[in-house]
This record gives C-alpha cells, sequence and structure tokens, in this order.
C-alpha cells in the first residue's frame, strides 16, 4: 500500500520536476537462505514532528541535485508552523484575582464562569478542601442571602450527575450537601470541561451569612473528595494534563487583591528563590513541615512542625507551646475562654512572627496577626495566630500564606514552595 508520505514525497518531488526518485525501500521480507532481513523501526530520539518538506530536501542532497529555494523555504514554513501549534497544545494556563470578601481578609473570592451562556460566580479556592460546590437554583432561598447562584436548567452544556450526592463539614463547623451537575467551568481564562459541580441542596448559617461567596473551588487532593457513590476529581487535576507546568500559585494579600495562577509561576510576583519542601499528600491535604519558627527578633528555634497550607482557612493556628511563647511578648494578652482564643489590647505593639520552610524564612508581620477589633467599638482585639491544640492539626491559613508567593506542585512527588515577595 502506497503510504501518504510516499504520495506527499512523489507529488512534491513530481511538482519539482524530478518524477519519483524515492529511495529503495529497505528490509525485504524475503526469508529464503543467504538473504537478510532488516526490521525498520521508529527513531525513539526522535521528538520533532515530521517535516515533509525536510525529507524531500534530503532526497534532493540525496541525488546529489540542489534543492530549490522553494523546497529549503517549505522546510521552515512547516517548522514554524509545527512550533506554534506546539506552543498551542498543552499550554493551558489561567490567572484570576483573589478578592478579600470583608475589611479583614476573612477569605478570598476569585471570579469563575459556570455553563453555556456562562454564569460568574465568586468562589473561594479552598487547598483545605476538595469539593467544587456552589449556592444554586437548588437552594432553598431562606438560605440564600445575596449570593449569586447556578442554575443548571440555563446551560446548555450542564448534564445531571443523576444519583450522586455530597455532603461536607468545615473545621469550623460549617456545612452544606446536595446534587451534582457536570459543566464546563473556567477560572481565569482556563478551562475544564464537564467538571464536577456540587449544586447545594442544604447550606449552614454562616455560609448563608457570608453573602459575597458563593461557593468554594477545592484545591486539596480528589481523594477527599465527598460526593458518592463516585468521587469526582477537583478543577486542577482535571485541568493538569493540559497545564504547562502542573502548578496553581497563591498570591494572597493583606487587605488588598491578589491572585490565583494555573499551569505557570510568575516570576514577577516573587523575588530571590523559591524553597521547596515535600508534601504528604494522604489523606489528602496540602502537609507539609516548618522547619521551626521565631518570634520578633529573638533566635530561630529549629523543630518541624507538621501542618497543612490552607488557602480557605483565615488564621495561622500552631502548637499551644510556640503560641503562648508569642503572647508572652505582648503586654496584657490573655487566652480567653470567653472570646474563644488569644486577644490583647488593640493598643498593643506586637511582635512579628517567622517560619522556616527548610533553610529559608517567610516574616508575618504583626500587623497580619493583629487580625480584628472584637467589635467596632471594642478595645479588645482577637490574634491572627492561635492555638491549634483544639483543632488536631497545625493549619498554615491566610495569616501565613499572604507573607508569601506559595506553589502549590502537582509534580510526582507533589511538593509545595514558598518565594518572599
Ligand atoms: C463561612 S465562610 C467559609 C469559607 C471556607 C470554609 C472552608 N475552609 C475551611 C477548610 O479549608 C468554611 C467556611
Amino acid at each position: 500500500m502506497v503510504s501518504f508520505t510516499d504520495l506527499f514525497l512523489t507529488s512534491l518531488l513530481a511538482a519539482a520536476g524530478l518524477g519519483s526518485a524515492l529511495p529503495p525501500r529497505i528490509g525485504t521480507a524475503d526469508q529464503r537462505a543467504g538473504r537478510l532481513t532488516l526490521k525498520q523501526v521508529r527513531n525513539p530520539r526522535s521528538h520533532r514532528a515530521f517535516n515533509p518538506a525536510r525529507a524531500t530536501y534530503r532526497t534532493f542532497l540525496k541525488y546529489g541535485v540542489p534543492a530549490p529555494d522553494y523546497i529549503k523555504k517549505a522546510v521552515a514554513h512547516i517548522d514554524d508552523e509545527q512550533e506554534k501549534a506546539l506552543a498551542k497544545m498543552k499550554r493551558d494556563k489561567g490567572s484570576a484575582a483573589a478578592i478579600p470578601i470583608n475589611e479583614v481578609d476573612i477569605a478570598y473570592v476569585t471570579p469563575v464562569t459556570i455553563g453555556t451562556p456562562p454564569q460568574t460566580l465568586m468562589l473561594d479556592l479552598d487547598t483545605g478542601s476538595s469539593d467544587l460546590w456552589v449556592f444554586s437554583s437548588l437552594t432553598p432561598s431562606t438560605q440564600v442571602r445575596g449570593q449569586e447562584i447556578y442554575t443548571p436548567t440555563k446551560s446548555s452544556t450542564s448534564k445531571l450527575l443523576s444519583g450522586h450526592t455530597w455532603s461536607i463539614r468545615y473545621g469550623d463547623g460549617s456545612g452544606s450537601r446536595g446534587s451534582v451537575y457536570t459543566d464546563n467551568f473556567t477560572i481565569g481564562g482556563l478551562e475544564v470541561r464537564s467538571q464536577a459541580v456540587q449544586t447545594a441542596l442544604e447550606v449552614s448559617s454562616s455560609f448563608t451569612q457570608e453573602q459575597s461567596l458563593d461557593g468554594l473551588v477545592g484545591l486539596g487532593f480528589s481523594t477527599l473528595n465527598t460526593v458518592r457513590p463516585s468521587s469526582q476529581l477537583t478543577f486542577f487535576d482535571n485541568a493538569r494534563p493540559n497545564l504547562d507546568e502542573e502548578v496553581f500559585t497563591a498570591d494572597l494579600k493583606y487587605h488588598a487583591t491578589g491572585s490565583y495562577d494555573f499551569g505557570f509561576i510568575d516570576s514577577k510576583k516573587y523575588t530571590g528563590n523559591i524553597t521547596y519542601t515535600a508534601v504528604q499528600q494522604s489523606p489528602g491535604y496540602w502537609t507539609h513541615s516548618l522547619s521551626g519558627y521565631s518570634v520578633g527578633s529573638g533566635a530561630f528555634q529549629a523543630s518541624q512542625i507538621s501542618g497543612i497550607s490552607d488557602t480557605g482557612t483565615t488564621l495561622l493556628y500552631l502548637p499551644t507551646a510556640i503560641v503562648t511563647a508569642y503572647y508572652r511578648q505582648v503586654q496584657g494578652a490573655q487566652n480567653s475562654q470567653y472570646y474563644g482564643g488569644y486577644v490583647f489590647p488593640c493598643s498593643s505593639t506586637l511582635p512579628t512572627f517567622t517560619f522556616g520552610i527548610e533553610g529559608a524564612r517567610f516574616t508575618i508581620p504583626a500587623s497580619y496577626i493583629n487580625y480584628t477589633r472584637i467589635s467596632p467599638t471594642s478595645t479588645t482585639c482577637y490574634g491572627g495566630l492561635q492555638s491549634s491544640s483544639g483543632l488536631g492539626i497545625n493549619i498554615f491559613g491566610d495569616v501565613a500564606l499572604k507573607a508569601a508567593f506559595v506553589v502549590f506542585s502537582g509534580t510526582n512527588p507533589p511538593r509545595i514552595g514558598f518565594a518572599t515577595k
């Protein structure tokens, strides 16, 4: 059977007025004694796409005929087109804003679009969980207070994932549950077709009260997803195969809009080098260790502190011994049962808090730890650093993460990187 390549070459050679001077085939199938059979194999080292004009050019060279100019130009034309095509494939990326939902950065939301035509919602990208759920047309109106909702029946690309349900409870006691659709979903220009979108049939009161938050995008590992009978993949796990780099980055800011990037690391967003450290992905959080800490100008205390980097948790929760060492430096600070944590006079001068990632050091400004007044007229303030003793896990929440540029790397094995900014 004459192959496409043969036909293509013949036609090119014919066009060049060279007839079918195709090179003789190598590798005859003849098994008679005294004859040699050579099996052709693909060159495993050739990563470059096949450029037919280059093959023709070589044929000219092989038969000692100077290749016409247009053949040389054709080689370049095809190389350019292949280069551009490659640049488009596996080059997905996205970049979107991370907007604080109130004046003390209790959470950050990011605009996303769902469905056809696109419905825009503001969702909390949460590395501490792995469900993508939204306020929806199925959420009782008594539980919706100003949130944008996703209405699957208005999307021509929505599909019910029949028989599937979900239910989630977060560390702060909030929660939600519901049904599941798949639909087109984009963040910052990065699209995932048929992303599982979990539609809320019920949300807890703390979600109802957060009127600027329309749901969550879980960016933990998909093993934590609560959809049953079959669990669903996160947006990042769905997008990963098409991303230029298997990463997403968080650049959260203090009382300002930051950003999340997918598929690339923007060198304009950080200074110095990124220091990476190992991630344990079981049971599904971005679990890693700090290499130690220091309070204010005090000496660095080296100690492996295991915890989770969680963009969906507001504060920094560390072992009681570290937290008491910090507040011992704050005149009038106390661990208040009444207020449920460490409080201090708002007029206090707080020390900075520094944490280590391997050999690197990241300092949280005192202002981040002077988190908020107990009430608008109170002179008592609540700390951004609190004890993790009641949680059973240390949580490096937004108070810590906004002091760095953070790279969540979905490579195998996964790792997490921190850089100053
Ligand atoms: C009520 S506002 C709210 C935002 C995010 C979450 C989930 N974050 C915790 C674990 O990452 C819970 C409540």
